[in-house]
């Protein structure tokens, strides 16, 4: 490995019960210099702990997998996202301010809409007649009206308002906090707790018991905190109250130019001016850029000038821009582009041979892509879409029922998923929910004359997700069990509709024993109750072997890196975002447009149309995006 740069070493050896800030620029190393000060307090110090914090469970382990050569980084480290070291103390000490003591996290948006209108029906609101408008753009409107209640709701919890705050942020609605805390007791009420929360309690209770506390800042004493220009207000006094005063050695590394994350509630003021405020840091800045080629870095520093340094040693690399006709010809260029680079297979900048996996093609969200996949699919090009860490919703009906009957088998008061699952097995929903067995109430209750597609296997699915045993669930049996049913009527059915059907749940239950194989490889547990949380926190998302060019959004690409970069659908309205008019949301988008080329390490193609169709069919035409133009 290369060594060091005299810089990086200054931070990696600064003394042990200092606080530092390290600011730095893309590609300048920060991952690299936080692993190796880990490393570094480990060597120095025969005891002590360490604790790494990350935003995603991906840089996460991505910073487990640069230790796991250290042995005494098995022993001594802790690398968790700052949710699941929350969710951790949560789960041990909850019970202390009356927080079930096992935890349903509802991770779905829609679960989290159907808890909040509970508490408004509970409160006497009449707010299904005022849900069902037969006008469908007022229906709209008051759907959306309610939505913004949810985002309320989070910005509350992420911003930590007090009722007098939260009063001035949303214009004076009087009951706004009354309804708030509605909802969270409606939360409670069903046995569980939203995403959200899980840092909202774990603030409260190191706050509020220094006991608690004084457990973890006595056992760890050093914290480290990667990208923390995403810290939002909830994250910054987490990470504050869990080190108190005690904890003399809290290194934030952060780069502000690639604060993305504004609509959680994050700003780069937390790095940059609080942490300065609160813990009198030692400042480093890493400016030199590591990555990239003199070319990926002109084009960066057009975007934020002057925001990063060329080492003297880069390489020269390229920057290309087209202009195409429509997202087709744009699509086309790029496939072309591919095939030109696989065919060209060695280049003095790039190490090894060309191949797919070097590329990467980014857009500033998902719904650029269609055009490129289709060109692809016919040029036999292979790609995948780089998911987030989010789980994507069952399709079949087996799958549904495995996904909600598992939540209300765990959570028997979770009545949203169990009055999905009633709807559909189409049975009554009980009148009170909590009961243990439900699930084999239900499967007994199933009418194998109604119209459900195969009632009989969804009944036993029910039996036998109740048979499990919640501390060993023996789970590779459970879906063999369910394999060889689902073939066999496979095998026996000749109506196409069940056929996809059965083809869709194989591969759900498929999709559930890698979960639950991956689950258990991370030793975190082996209950079911474990599985479910580590899904709801997006720790046990596909490990899939992705082979091809990878597609995928800027925030998805976020703290990675590829030799090849497409940049497409560089239009305004796309990128930056239609949505984005206030000076902070464009200085947000910018910063998206940086973190997208700097993912660049040799060369980099930026495009776009000059006509796009819309989804309703009008075809329409494009301005290049503002940030082509600073580039070129
Ligand atoms: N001292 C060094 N010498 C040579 N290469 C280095 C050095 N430090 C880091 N690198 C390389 O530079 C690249 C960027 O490093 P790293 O991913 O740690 O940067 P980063 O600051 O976290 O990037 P970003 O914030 O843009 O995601 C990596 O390929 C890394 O191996």
């Amino acid at each position: 490995m290369m060594p060091l740069s005299n810089n990086q070493s200054l931070v990696v050896k600064a003394p042990l019960d200092k606080n530092i800030q390290v600011l730095a620029s893309a590609g300048s190393g920060k991952t690299r210099v936080l692993t190796e000060r880990v490393r570094f307090i480990l060597e120095q110090t025969k005891k002590d702990r360490v604790i790494g914090l990350t935003f995603t469970n991906k840089a996460a382990e991505e910073m487990i997998e640069r230790l796991s050569d250290s042995e005494e980084a098995a022993s001594r480290a802790w690398i968790s996202t700052i949710h699941s070291l929350s969710q951790s103390i949560i789960e041990q000490y909850g019970h202390t301010i009356g927080l079930p003591s096992e935890l349903n996290i509802y991770d779905r948006d829609k679960d989290r809409m159907e808890i909040f209108l509970q508490s408004l029906r509970d409160d006497g609101v009449n707010i299904d007649e005022y849900l069902d408008v037969p006008d469908s753009k007022e229906h709209r409107n008051r759907q959306s009206i309610m939505q913004k209640y949810m985002d309320a709701f989070s910005t509350i919890k992420r911003e930590f308002l007090t009722e007098d705050e939260a009063l001035v942020k949303f214009g004076g609605q009087e009951r706004i906090w009354k309804i708030y805390q509605d909802y969270q007791s409606a939360l409670l009420n069903s046995g569980g707790i939203d995403y959200d929360d899980i840092l909202f309690y774990g603030h409260q209770l190191l706050l509020k018991y220094d006991w608690i506390s004084n457990i973890y800042r006595t056992k760890y004493k050093h914290v480290c905190v990667d990208e923390a220009q995403d810290l939002n207000r909830a994250q910054y006094e987490f990470i504050k109250v869990f080190c108190g005063q005690s904890v003399k050695s809290l290194l934030m590394v952060g780069d502000p130019h690639q604060m993305i994350y504004g609509f959680n509630s994050s700003s780069s003021n937390f790095l940059c001016k609080e942490f300065i405020n609160d813990f009198e840091p030692l400042k480093f800045e890493l400016k030199e850029n590591y990555r990239s080629t003199k070319a990926v870095i002109s084009v960066a520093n057009k975007l934020k000038p002057n925001s990063q340094e060329e080492r003297s040693a880069a390489l020269v690399g390229g920057v290309t821009f087209n202009k195409s006709q429509d997202e087709f010809e744009e699509a086309q260029w790029i496939t072309n582009q591919i095939k030109f680079l696989l065919e060209m297979k060695n280049h003095d900048e790039i190490e090894g041979e060309i191949s797919l996996d070097r590329m990467v093609v980014i857009a500033r969200n998902r719904f650029v892509f269609p055009a490129l996949e289709e060109k692809l699919t016919n040029e036999n090009i292979k790609y995948f879409l780089k998911k987030g860490e989010r789980l994507a919703e069952p399709s079949s009906l087996f799958g549904k029922i495995l996904d909600y009957g598992l939540r209300v088998k765990l959570t028997p008061k979770d009545w949203v998923d169990g009055k999905k699952l009633c709807k559909l097995l189409k049975i009554s929903p009980p009148k009170d929910w909590g009961d243990e067995r439900q699930l084999y109430n239900w499967s007994m209750n199933i009418d194998y004359n109604s119209n459900i597609q195969f009632p009989e296997l969804q009944s036993a699915l029910l039996k036998e997700l109740d048979n499990l045993d919640n501390e060993e669930p023996k789970i590779r049996k459970f879906v063999s069990t369910f394999d060889q049913k689902l073939k066999s009527l496979a095998s026996l059915s000749d109506n196409d509709n069940d056929k996809l059907e059965l083809e869709m749940s194989i591969s759900e239950l498929n999709d559930f024993k890698e979960l639950w194989l991956r689950f258990k490889m991370k030793g975190v547990g082996g209950s079911l109750k474990a599985f479910r949380n580590a899904m709801a926190l997006g720790q046990v998302t596909e490990s899939r072997s992705n082979i091809g060019v990878t597609l995928s959004t800027v925030h998805t690409m976020k703290g990675l890196e590829k030799d090849i970069v497409f940049l497409m659908g560089m239009c305004e309205g796309v990128f930056p975002d239609y949505r984005a008019n206030s000076n902070s949301e464009i200085s947000e988008e910018r910063n998206s447009a940086f973190v997208a080329v700097t993912r660049a390490k040799r060369w980099l193609y930026i495009s776009y149309p000059e006509k796009r169709t819309m989804p309703w069919g009008d075809v329409k035409w494009q301005q290049p995006s503002r940030f082509v133009k600073e580039m070129q």
